[in-house]
């Protein structure tokens, strides 16, 4: 296909995919002749585009924690098993590895970033590498690296390369000025931890390199997130994916938060759902770039009394974690997602009997499987 066709093709991508609502005209990265890292604008992988006929080909960074290989399977579903490819900076584990394309990719390498990027001729980049909550208050000059200047890197090769981008944020991005019940889209960000303030940082890059260059990026905040299968990576809301497994194994759970710490929770088939449908939308139904998703919401104590009908023997002590403690203090309660379900249609489908009952399924399956090997 002629250059010419593919580069105009592209930038009429950028001209629809900057469709923010707003009235503010965008002059896109590529037609004002200079991304931001200087990149000339007629360098070669430029003819290289997505059409929207094909596939998109995307890279998931980060991906061997708590979400990336849920949603490598999701992806793969849609678009072709060779269509995605996980990286991160761990070594995957066999499962992982063989059931389809992984590559080692650190976002602090801007270069080894872009060749992958341009080798592979990415389309759609999933960025979820990250320093959670509890993990970057206990090493915040690498959760300053890993969540700030690995950002930054992946906001230039995103804007260069004319990919869709997505980028979680969290109910972490709050602090205790915001309003915590209902905490809606758009109000005070003052949080507290360097994980929050990444995030925030997160969000209003996104925004501007969308209303600058006319970069197509997406966000969603996620609430704690629940799965069965995989292990969360050190944040405040990991209890609630820990009580299933020490249900299961011992029927003793200590839990770090007080019983009456209310926090925003959803399951990941949920979370991953909502993810490929925002990244889906139209441009132009997008009357926001970062949306509040939420499910359901709930304090330990309501947690375990609904595992406790599972496995009555359950039996929860309390060890309050003073930092996670601090941190869930100061973020919502409750989830206003009205813009989300109002705008491209969300819609959750567990809430806490649902995600209780298929958390039990799946790990008593899980058991049952180990037990007959
Ligand atoms: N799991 C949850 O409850 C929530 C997650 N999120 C966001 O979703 C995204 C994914 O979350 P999880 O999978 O739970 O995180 P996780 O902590 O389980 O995994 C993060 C991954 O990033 C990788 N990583 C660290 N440094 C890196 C580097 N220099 N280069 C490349 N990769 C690097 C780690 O090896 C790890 O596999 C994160 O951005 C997180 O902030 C947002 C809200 C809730
Ligand atoms: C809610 C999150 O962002 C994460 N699970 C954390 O607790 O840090």
């Amino acid at each position: 296909m002629p250059i010419v066709k593919n580069v105009s093709r592209a930038v009429s991508q950028l001209l629809q995919s900057s469709g923010c609502g707003c009235g503010i005209s965008i002059v896109p990265v590529r037609c004002i002749g200079v991304s931001p890292r200087q990149v000339a604008s007629d360098a070669s992988f430029h003819s290289v585009s997505f059409s929207d006929t094909d596939h998109p080909r995307v890279l998931i960074t980060g991906g061997l924690g708590q979400l990336g290989v849920g949603l490598a399977k999701l992806l793969r579903k849609h678009f072709g098993k060779n269509n995605v490819i996980l990286s991160d900076i761990r070594k995957p584990a066999d499962n992982v590895f063989y059931s389809g394309p992984f590559i080692y990719a650190d976002i602090l390498d801007y270069k080894n970033l872009r060749e992958i990027v341009v080798n592979n001729r990415i389309t759609w980049l999933f960025h979820y590498s990250a320093l959670l909550s509890a993990v970057g208050e206990a090493n915040v000059p690498l959760a300053r690296a890993v969540n700030i200047t690995g950002l930054h890197n992946v906001l230039d090769i995103a804007a260069e390369h004319n990919l869709r981008l997505f980028v979680p944020s969290t109910i972490g991005a709050f602090g205790p000025t915001s309003p915590r019940d209902p905490t809606p889209d758009l109000c005070i960000q003052r949080p507290r931890t360097i994980y929050g303030v990444s995030k925030v940082h997160a969000e209003l890059m996104g925004e501007y390199y969308h209303y600058r260059y006319g970069l197509d990026f997406r966000c969603l905040r996620y609430p704690g997130i629940i799965s069965a299968d995989s292990q969360p990576g050190g944040g405040t809301t990991d209890y609630a994916v820990q009580i299933f497994h020490d249900a299961m194994k011992t029927g003793k759970f200590q839990c770090n938060l007080k019983p009456d710490t209310r926090l925003p929770m959803m399951y990941i088939d949920d979370c991953l759902r909502a993810t490929l449908e925002v990244m889906e939308a139209p441009a132009e139904a997008l009357s926001m770039r970062t949306y509040n998703i939420s499910a359901m919401s709930f304090t330990p104590e309501e947690l375990a009394q609904e595992v406790q009908k599972h496995v009555p023997e359950l039996q929860v002590t309390y060890n309050v974690d003073e930092v996670r403690q601090a941190i869930a203090d100061s973020w919502p309660m409750n989830f206003d997602d009205r813009n989300a379900r109002r705008d491209w249609g969300w819609k959750h489908d567990y809430d806490l009997p649902e995600l209780v009952t298929t958390m039990f399924s799946f790990l008593g399956s899980d058991s049952r499987i180990a037990q007959a090997n």
